[in-house]
């Protein structure tokens, strides 16, 4: 981890799999700190949909760096929750279904996608004040960041979570489908040649399998301040 000194305070990773409880934790810690968050996923995601309208296939490299050479991708505050656009369009709701996801982890295995992307998150997160979520943060993006996370729990807790998750939406996916998936997209993530999903050597790992929300939030919170108050002294 570095000991750069940044204009709006420190860069916090929180790397890890599908379901690990990134995103929920990222908004908390965010919130108490009072620092952006982040999702790198969803920016994924929205490259995945776009690609998808576009009939651009997730192996069809040409087709995907052209795409992304005229894709806006952009965040908007919507009280508590975030609203991602995609050239000026909302596709919050669009991109989260189980198939775009899938797609995703296709698509980001592709290198003009994950050099697009690099340029956008590292422009995004370089003045600090930043928490950025997703699974090649700490190695990747920001390897000298200055807090790393590997958030992770056991894959058939993670695919409980999911599986909770899609019933409130009415999604008839069963339990096995589920942890069947999530077992899938962490293969697809971990085994890919460009920026695999893996714990950066400098990571504080955390496994959330028998934790709660509230104390994994514990563990971020005071790991983080401590940096903070470290990087103050000087
Ligand atoms: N420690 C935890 N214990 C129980 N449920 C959790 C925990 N962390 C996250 N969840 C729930 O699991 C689901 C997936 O969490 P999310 O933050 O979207 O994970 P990720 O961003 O890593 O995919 C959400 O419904 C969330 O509320
Ligand atoms: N920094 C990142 C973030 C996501 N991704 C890809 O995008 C997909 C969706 O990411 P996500 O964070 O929205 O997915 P969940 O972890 O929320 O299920 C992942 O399965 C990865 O394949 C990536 O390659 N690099």
């Amino acid at each position: 981890m570095s000991d750069t000194v940044r204009e709006n305070g420190v860069i916090v990773a929180i790397d890890g799999p599908s379901g690990a409880g990134k995103s929920s934790l990222t908004k908390l810690l965010a919130r108490r700190l009072g620092y952006i968050h982040i999702d790198t996923g969803a920016m994924f995601r929205a490259v995945a949909l776009m690609a998808k309208r576009a009939g651009i296939a997730a192996d069809d490299d040409a087709g995907l760096a052209g795409l992304c050479r005229t894709l806006e991708i952009s965040f908007v505050r919507d009280g508590e929750a975030c609203r991602v656009l995609a050239n000026g369009e909302d596709v919050s709701r669009e991109i989260r279904t189980e198939e775009i996801g899938l797609l995703t982890s296709a698509v980001s295995a592709r290198k003009p996608v994950r050099a697009a992307l690099l340029t956008m998150q590292r422009a995004m997160g370089a003045k600090g004040g930043v928490i950025l979520e997703g699974r090649d943060i700490g190695t990747v993006v920001f390897p000298d960041a200055e807090v790393k996370f590997f958030l992770s729990a056991s894959a058939e807790e993670r695919g409980r979570r999911r599986y909770l998750e899609l019933a409130a939406r009415g999604d008839s996916a069963t339990l096995e489908e589920t942890i069947a998936k999530v077992i899938q997209r962490d293969r697809q993530d971990e085994g890919r040649e460009h920026a695999p999903l893996k714990q950066a050597a400098d990571a504080l790992p955390i496994d959330s399998t028998s934790l709660s929300i509230d104390e994994v939030l514990a563990v971020m919170e005071s790991a983080v301040r401590e940096r903070i108050a470290k990087g103050e002294k000087g």
